[in-house]
């Protein structure tokens, strides 16, 4: 059975939605599931533009052919070969002998180091600004490297404006039968799951996302459709994206706001998180978002970094170390280059306090353009009564800092 889109009248979206695979990449979970975009334009020429995960092959294969009723596939650009899309390429290939295959060099040395079999098929490689057409369609090649892979490309069709734009502007989160995004809530049903996407993935490229966004500018004006290979098609408001993009790969914060993440075995760190949440909120910024660390997935952890624009953490000594998920999060952090945030320090311990000062070495030393405020609390075992004055504190300089 196929379950197919239209984005264009000769342009279909032959992707599919996975619910199974609980993590992506084996390591992000995705409760809400991912979608595998694949796409065919009937031209006088017909192409896909790019193919899907194992997991979501058959699916694919149905769709394809209903959509080509009979036709033969004559193209397929790839885009991308990592094997969440490139991994059904062979079936397409034993299924369409003589489909021929456009790609980059890079993208061709990947498809070869991955052993994907391309035998007895032509193989076209393009490089940046070449044009092809396919009958009334004409498309454009932009290098996108080091968005996510050293051999990405993106591909603009001339005549309709669709961008292929391969994991930029991707997202978690399956599409169930809608397609575009104004068929949803993105505030409030996606974006959470694209920021997830976007700054756990490719976070660590965010200036080769600026260089790609630098390249595309001069054709922005050009694009009607930007279709990625994850998540929605976007048909309209590219300027809401675009912003999104804008400070994720430039490490500005989304918000001001304060995200706490607690590490704390018996509760007396996640106590002091709680009362810091109150008293901010209290003293009125209520945007304000408490994480334990031991029970937030360090994807969503990081996502949350990418939109608050000041972070306290509070963790218990372990061993004259950081708690180990504490110190987790700060290595995943340093690993994608976060930069740019206000950071408050709360430590504690009974007999050897050392989580602070260990904190603020990897901000300070590890990563770039962090501010990190002199007032620590620290706290031996237990905050007691007569210490609130210092919570106080610390409440007032992250406020102070905010009005700077
Ligand atoms: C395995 C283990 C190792 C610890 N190592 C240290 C340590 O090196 N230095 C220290 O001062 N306290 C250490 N502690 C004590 C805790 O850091 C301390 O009791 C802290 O107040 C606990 O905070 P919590 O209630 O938020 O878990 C350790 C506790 C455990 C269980």
């Amino acid at each position: 059975m196929h379950i197919v889109r239209k984005v264009t009248d000769d342009l279909y979206w032959i992707g599919a939605n996975d619910h199974r695979l609980t993590l992506f990449e084996n390591i992000h979970p995705i409760p809400e599931g991912v979608s595998y975009n694949a796409y065919v334009l009937l031209d006088e020429q017909t192409v896909l533009f790019d193919t899907v995960d194992w997991d979501a092959c058959r699916q694919m294969m149905e769709n394809l052919e209903y959509v080509l009723d009979g036709r033969d596939l004559d193209v397929v650009v790839v885009n991308h070969w990592e094997p969440d899309h490139a991994a059904s390429l062979q079936a397409v290939l034993a299924r369409y002998p003589n489909a021929k295959i456009v790609s980059t060099e890079k993208g061709f040395m990947i498809c070869r180091q991955f052993g994907f079999r391309t035998e007895g098929h032509e193989t076209v490689e393009v490089k940046e600004g070449d044009t092809m057409s396919f009958g009334t369609h004409t498309v454009t090649f932009l290098e996108a490297p080091m968005v996510h892979w050293p051999e990405p490309m993106v591909t603009l069709d001339l005549t309709n404006g669709a961008l292929f734009s391969a994991d930029a502007f991707g997202s978690f989160k399956a599409l169930d039968g809608k397609l575009f995004n104004d068929e949803v809530n993105y505030e409030e049903g996606w974006i959470d799951s694209n920021r997830r996407y976007l700054v756990n993935i490719v976070g660590k490229y965010g200036p080769h996302i600026m260089k790609l966004l630098g390249k595309a500018a001069p054709v922005l004006d050009q694009v009607k459709f930007i279709c990625p290979l994850h998540g929605l098609v976007w048909r309209n408001n590219f300027d809401y994206l675009l912003d999104k993009y804008q400070h994720w790969a430039t490490y500005e914060p989304e918000e001001k706001g304060v995200l706490i993440v607690y590490a704390s075995m018996y509760g007396n760190t996640e106590q002091v998180a709680q009362a810091l949440a109150l008293e901010l909120v209290e003293k009125g910024m209520t945007n304000v978002q408490v994480r334990d660390v031991s029970n937030t997935h360090v994807s969503y952890l990081i996502a949350d970094v990418f939109r608050y624009s000041h972070i306290v953490f509070a963790s218990c000594t372990y061993n004259l170390g950081i708690f180990p998920p504490m110190h987790n999060f700060l290595l995943d952090m340093k690993a994608l280059n976060v930069q740019n945030r206000t950071c408050a320090i709360v430590e504690s311990g009974s007999w050897a306090i050392r989580s602070g000062d260990l904190i603020h070495d990897i901000l300070d030393k590890e990563m770039k353009q962090m501010t990190i405020l002199n007032e620590r609390l620290s706290v031996a075992s237990h905050l007691h009564e007569s210490e609130t004055e210092d919570l106080s504190i610390l409440a007032d300089s992250i406020l102070d800092s905010m009005r700077e």
